[in-house]
């Protein structure tokens, strides 16, 4: 497969981007024969991101185009064989790394589609197969989806505070998280909502439009804002953007309207004009009007200047007459959170007889904290409208089928249950993705998961889109799972004499 996602950056094989312990953890399998005994893990995050009522499942198609090509190359093995101990002797043996180097990803893979609402402790993938195999990819699937769906969810804040008909330009790039982060936020940051990127190399990769203005060392190298307007006029007369603040900033707007009436004269209209500094409300209605006095109503206005989502609501609020907003450092790196801590878990291991499943989980001091074990779905019963309005966790394999009108338990709280109704429209979330590694259909196009965030997150009520105090979206356990997970909880807490 010759898709281009991460690009010639780590290509050819990333099979080693993983923390040591994956692959320490293999070799011990392989060695105890445990290698190939099928297992289920779930990916998910327990909280949603900038307080958030909310996220955007993102970063999926990364996930499974590593997957597909996931191979240990030979300078790879070379490499792992190399590896010692404290104690000098080499960690794996040549054996190990024979079989490593003839691996292929063989497992199947359930997923929510990119672009779906996800809330709190719902798997939004699953890897069912062998061991080995389905623990070695933890670290990758972590760092691309965690990072994916938490600017992507950055990205769709943005967008809901913009508004569905203003321009969101995405600018990060310079202050991102490095050559990757960048690429992999603009990817998010469009798949979230954006419009464009600044990124060309993203543009190239993904298929994202490229938009852009000029920087205040164009003006500065003229010296002279009307000539280094017209300067750019003569370059780019359909398509230029001309950045007013460099010395002050209504000046700059003057001069801007005079090379655009220049413009007109041959022809040509001006794209904008954009504001980077100062007060942001003020200015743009002054230049409003400025540029409506010399009926130029059609030029629009870009604002950058650290802005983000509450920024821009504000903006908003006092009236701000901003139609594209070009957002940087605080979209690309997530600011205010930078980390989503989505995890990866294990929840099913096939008996030694390969007859059944032993269901397993991680106990937390924290009760939220425990995992779920089972094979899980997500259930989303919908409103008469289609909208959300409640999501159950279930496990599928289950030894008892599930009842017609289920009862859905707060795990943080099992007093707290909502019984649906039998006849409820719902859809399930994890759709399968791979069979045997093999991918089941094609991928939806980064534009068409584009299109469908939108639609997610405009299906959701706006008490669960506000940024402040959002309301809490339900999501709990199926009861049978509930009370599953109780009994194995106790079974597994050891009994301590007070
Ligand atoms: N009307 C406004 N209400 C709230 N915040 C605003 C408003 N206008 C601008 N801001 C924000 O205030 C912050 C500071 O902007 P300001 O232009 O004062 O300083 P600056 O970034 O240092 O500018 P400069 O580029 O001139 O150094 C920016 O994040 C900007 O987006
Ligand atoms: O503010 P952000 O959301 O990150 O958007 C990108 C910023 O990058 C550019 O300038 P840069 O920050 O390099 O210099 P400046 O602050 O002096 O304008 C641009 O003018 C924006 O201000
Ligand atoms: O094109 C722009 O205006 C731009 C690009 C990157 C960063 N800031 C602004
Ligand atoms: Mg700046």
């Amino acid at each position: 497969m010759t898709s281009p996602v991460f690009s010639g950056l780590y290509r050819p094989s990333l099979a080693l981007l993983t923390d040591l312990y994956q692959l320490t953890m293999a070799y011990g399998y392989w060695k105890r024969g445990l290698h190939e005994r099928e297992a289920v893990f779930h990916l998910y995050f327990r909280r949603a991101p900038f307080e958030g009522g909310y996220a955007v499942a993102a970063g999926l198609a990364l996930a499974i185009d590593y997957l597909e090509n996931l191979r240990f190359a030979a300078e790879d093995i070379a490499y792992l064989a190399g590896l010692t101990g404290s104690q000098g002797a080499r960690l794996f043996p040549d054996d190990f790394l024979a079989y490593l180097g003839k691996l292929k990803f063989t497992c199947d893979v359930d997923a929510v589609a990119e672009g779906t609402v996800v809330f709190g402790n719902e798997p939004l993938v699953r890897v069912q197969g062998p061991l080995l195999q389905a623990q070695l990819v933890e670290t990758a699937l972590l760092t691309i989806i965690n990072f994916q769906t938490l600017i992507a969810t950055k990205a769709a804040r943005i967008r809901d505070a913009a508004g569905p008909h203003d321009t969101v330009l995405e600018f990060g790039l310079r202050r991102a998280q490095g050559p990757d982060g960048g690429l992999g936020a603009s990817r998010a940051a469009y798949l979230g909502g954006a419009d464009a990127t600044s990124n060309v190399l993203a543009g190239r990769l993904y298929g994202i439009p490229v938009r852009g203005t000029h920087a205040h060392s164009w003006v500065q190298a003229f010296g002279d804002e009307s000539q280094a307007f017209a300067a750019y006029a003569d370059a780019f007369p359909d398509d230029s953007v001309f950045l007013v603040d460099t010395y002050d900033t209504l000046d700059g707007v003057r001069h801007a309207i005079a090379v655009a009436l220049d413009m007109r004269q041959r022809g040509h209209e001006l794209g904008g004009i954009r504001l980077d500094s100062g007060d942001l409300a003020y200015l743009s209605q002054e230049a409003r009007k400025l540029l409506d006095t010399a009926g130029l109503e059609n030029v629009r206005i870009v604002a950058s200047n650290d802005l983000e989502e509450t920024l821009i609501a504000s903006l908003k609020q006092q009236g701000a007459r901003i139609d594209t907003w070009g957002v940087g450092t605080q979209l690309v790196t997530a600011y205010d959170q930078p980390a989503l801590g989505g995890v990866y878990k294990l929840a099913a291991l096939r008996t030694a007889n390969s007859q059944g499943w032993d269901f397993t989980l991680k106990l937390s001091e924290q009760q939220a904290k425990t995992s779920i074990p089972g094979i899980l779905q997500v259930r989303r019963y919908l409103g008469d409208q289609g909208q959300p309005r409640a999501d159950m966790i279930y496990n599928i394999a289950a030894p008892t089928p599930l009842p017609a009108a289920p009862t859905i338990l707060d795990p943080a709280d099992a007093t707290r249950r909502r019984p649906v109704r039998p006849s409820a429209p719902f859809r399930d979330l994890l759709s399968p993705v791979l069979r045997q590694g093999q991918l089941v259909q094609p991928l939806p196009t980064l534009a068409e998961s584009r299109v469908f965030a939108r639609q997610e997150v405009n299906s959701l009520d706006a008490s669960i889109r506000r940024f402040l105090n959002p309301h809490v979206y339900p999501v709990g356990l199926e009861q049978g799972l509930h009370e599953f997970r109780t009994q194995l909880m106790l079974a597994k807490r050891p009994v301590r004499l007070a």
